[in-house]
């Protein structure tokens, strides 16, 4: 059974709007809506996973993040445990840099069955707790 440890970044602006984009349609959980992230590297920490990740799939460079939630899922042929960061500073502006479609969506208009079900814990989370006013 694959074992794998992901870091994913919940980009989110001061407007509270997050950068979503969506999956490849070969991968798995194939066009679902996702957090850009990845897998974490055998000899890197999860804030050095989430940094390289969102470099190599969005452009920027993450300076201000925060664990969010931490959550284990068990797929039929995978264990996964996510780490999901909130990100709120960074360096460059977010864009599919591999290709796939991103968006903006507005943090109360997140939907849990756009994305994997392993998500659905954070997602209700972020339509709960709205961002505070600035
Ligand atoms: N990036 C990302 N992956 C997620 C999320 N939710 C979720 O269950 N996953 C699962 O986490 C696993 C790893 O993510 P990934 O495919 O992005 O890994 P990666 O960037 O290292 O890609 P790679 O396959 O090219 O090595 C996948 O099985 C994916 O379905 C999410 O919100 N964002
Ligand atoms: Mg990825």
């Amino acid at each position: 059974m694959k074992q794998l440890e992901i870091a994913v970044g919940i980009i989110r602006n001061q407007a509270g709007e997050i950068f979503i984009t969506q999956r490849a349609a070969d991968a798995h959980m194939a066009n679902k809506l996702e957090f850009p992230g990845g897998k974490i590297e055998a000899d890197e920490t999860p804030e050095q996973a989430l940094v390289r990740e969102l470099q190599e799939e969005t452009g920027i460079t993450a300076t201000g993040f925060t664990l969010f939630d931490k959550l284990a899922y068990e797929f039929p042929d995978r264990h996964i445990t996510l780490w999901f960061f909130m990100v709120e500073s960074w360096e460059g502006e977010p864009w599919g840099k591999e290709g796939q479609p991103g968006q903006w969506i507005a943090q109360n208009a997140l939907v849990a069955s756009d994305f994997p079900p392993a998500n659905e814990p954070v997602i209700s989370k972020l339509v709960i707790n709205k961002p505070q006013q600035s």
